[in-house]
């Protein structure tokens, strides 16, 4: 039997305890009932008895434990079937501790952090119960007020840990599933400052196709020498042209005729349509020149235990990649693709031949600090662009971008969670392989990060200079200058198209030119292609980033050219189409 984990949740009398009594009853009878309200208030007989009712429903077979260390509790024994009620007290009984009541800021984010994660872990069922508050009146104290908003939140992390969610309302449970989620961060105080958005950029018409750039490194102003004026800031993306529709549709109705059933292809006639666009041509040619770009850089975040391995990796995984023996080499090779690796940001001495874009050694902990100086963010943004600039002329007609560097799923979760507006224990995940410590501490991090993220979410620049890095920053310019070029890019998972959001808010329109090639096992991933309305091609667990996944879709991508290409069509090859009364009664 598979475990569930439920969150139950209703105003007073609802029916919500006993529902929740009832459901962790039929998983068996050695349950735990957690009891997060232990003392009765003295000199309160109703709340007294109100606990007492609850302890006299109770079946003999369970084992009552009073505490409000709910984390702890579950993490002792993680497979023993247990309700925990309610939330309502777990967090009463902190913000009495902390003195938060009163205090003008309390931070419950950590402890929200652990409680999920404990029960992320746990084996056998659990059974949530957490009062859902504030359906009325905004309370009218500062104490009430702050107990909605905390238990607001609360219930918000617990639900996106849990299996089901129900709601009791007067007796009657309402499954809420499946419902559409949205963020309930809690405005932090720090709004106040928020910038003003970066003033819109002044359109030109699209140009048929963008004139080529002669590409010039950009390094910081501080920095000593090739200090380039080529692209410096994201206000000169011009408007993204669209790929060409009406040579998308020529090649929806050029599959109508080829030898096959209408839609038989599935996806591969979609990846065709899109590419074909893409050229501006049909039937299109297959991808020449495919090359990847590995960007790489060190994150000061990573020395925060957020991975599973250390920081010195990324600078041998650089030198592993000019060797050939990483797996963007292996699947570049069988995908016939070029590979390139860029240290934009690596926190150590690489090899000269990579080092022409580099803004800087590793960048600053995104957690206290801003990761780049305004100056070093324009010169990665200027790079990224350069770099698109420079394969685009030298013949690439499909770029893949890829990442690499210790930590940087941390960056990219910031980045999804500030523009998406998610939670961060949503947004976490496992990236190199954390456990249960390292996810606390990465989710804390994450939070860290989105706070200061939040001050600036209205200026994708300043986003950038926030929390990205030097890496993420030169893709996302990278990924705005491919499009704007007209190139169409696979992208990887996680990283890639965390920078690709950023990019869609520089140059907005870029995703067209894109194509998602995997859903990474990160689940801020998910998050990421839903918010680009992107389909990935693949799903296969991949969560190595180099562009790996991107590399394993590009034969795939190939294939569906080749299909729309090179397939005989009915009239040329004498094959029956189908027959008009199949079409007239609309048969498939
Ligand atoms: O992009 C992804 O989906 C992805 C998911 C998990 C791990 N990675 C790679 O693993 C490294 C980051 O993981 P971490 O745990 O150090 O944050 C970095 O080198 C990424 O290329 C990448
Ligand atoms: C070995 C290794 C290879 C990688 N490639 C991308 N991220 C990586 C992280 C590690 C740890």
């Amino acid at each position: 039997m598979t475990s569930v984990r439920t969150l139950v949740l209703g105003g007073i009398r609802s029916g919500k305890s006993a529902y929740a009594e009832q459901i962790i009853s039929a998983r068996g009878d050695a349950v735990r009932y957690l009891a997060t309200a232990a003392t009765p208030a003295t000199g309160d007989p109703d709340w007294a008895s109100r606990i007492d009712a609850h302890r006299d429903r109770r079946p003999s077979t369970w084992t009552t434990v009073e505490s409000a260390d709910v984390a702890g509790a579950l993490r002792s024994n993680p497979a023993t079937p247990t309700l925990v009620d309610d939330l309502g007290s777990w967090v009463t009984t902190y913000l009495d501790e902390i003195g938060g009541w009163d205090a003008p800021t309390v931070d419950l984010s950590s402890r929200t952090a652990d409680l999920c994660s404990a029960l992320a872990a746990t084996t056998g069922d659990v059974v949530v119960v957490s009062p859902e508050v504030g359906l009325s009146l905004v309370a009218p104290t500062p104490a009430g007020r702050r107990f909605q908003d905390e238990l607001g939140a609360v219930n918000a992390a617990v639900a996106a840990v849990c299996d089901r969610v129900v709601l009791l309302v007067a007796g009657r449970v309402v499954e809420l599933d499946d419902a559409e989620t949205v963020s309930v961060v809690a405005e932090a105080p720090s709004r106040a400052i928020d910038h003003e958005p970066e003033p819109t950029a002044v359109a030109s018409p699209p140009e048929p196709s963008t004139p080529a750039h002669t590409p010039s490194p950009h390094t910081p102003d501080a920095a000593p020498s090739t200090v380039g004026d080529h692209h410096d800031a994201a206000d000169e993306f011009d408007i993204v042209p669209s790929p060409d529709h009406t040579i998308g549709d020529e090649a929806r109705g050029r599959h109508m005729i080829l030898t096959k059933p209408a839609g038989s292809l599935g996806r591969l006639e979609e990846i065709s349509i899109w590419a074909s666009a893409c050229q501006g041509v049909c039937p299109p040619a297959p991808f020449a020149h495919p090359t990847v770009v590995v960007f790489a850089g060190d994150h000061g975040v990573a020395h925060a235990g957020v991975s599973a391995y250390p920081p010195e990796v990324t600078g041998q995984m650089v030198a592993n990649i000019l060797s050939g023996g990483a797996a963007v080499n292996v699947l570049a090779r069988q995908a016939g693709v070029a590979v390139r690796v860029e240290d934009i940001g690596v926190d150590a001495d690489t090899d000269e031949s990579v080092r022409r874009f580099k803004v800087r050694r590793g960048c600053g902990d995104l957690r206290t600090t801003d990761t780049l100086t305004a100056a070093e963010t324009n010169a990665a943004l200027a790079n990224g662009r350069a770099i698109a600039d420079e394969l685009i002329d030298s013949g690439a007609d499909l770029l893949i971008a890829g990442d690499l560097g210790i930590g940087n799923t941390t960056p990219a979760a910031v980045l999804v969670g500030t523009i998406t507006d998610t939670e961060p224990v949503v947004v976490v995940g496992r990236g190199t392989g954390i456990d249960d410590a390292g996810w606390i501490r990465k989710t804390a991090a994450i939070r860290d990060g989105m706070r200061r993220a939040r001050a600036v979410s209205r200026s994708p620049i300043a986003l950038l200079a926030a929390v990205a890095g030097a890496d993420l920053t030169a893709m996302a310019g990278f990924l705005a200058q491919a499009a704007q070029r007209r190139t169409p890019v696979v992208l990887d998972g996680l990283v890639v198209t965390a920078a690709a959001l950023v990019a869609e808010d520089l140059a907005p329109g870029a995703a067209q030119w894109w194509i998602a090639g995997h859903r990474s096992a990160e689940p801020a991933h998910s998050i990421a292609l839903q918010h680009l309305a992107l389909e990935p091609v693949l799903e296969f667990s991949m969560r190595l980033g180099e562009g790996s996944g991107a590399l394993t879709a590009v034969p795939i991508v190939q294939a569906a050219v080749a299909t729309l290409a090179s397939m005989a069509t009915f009239g040329d090859s004498g094959v029956s189409e189908r027959s008009a009364e199949a079409a007239s009664t609309g048969r498939r």
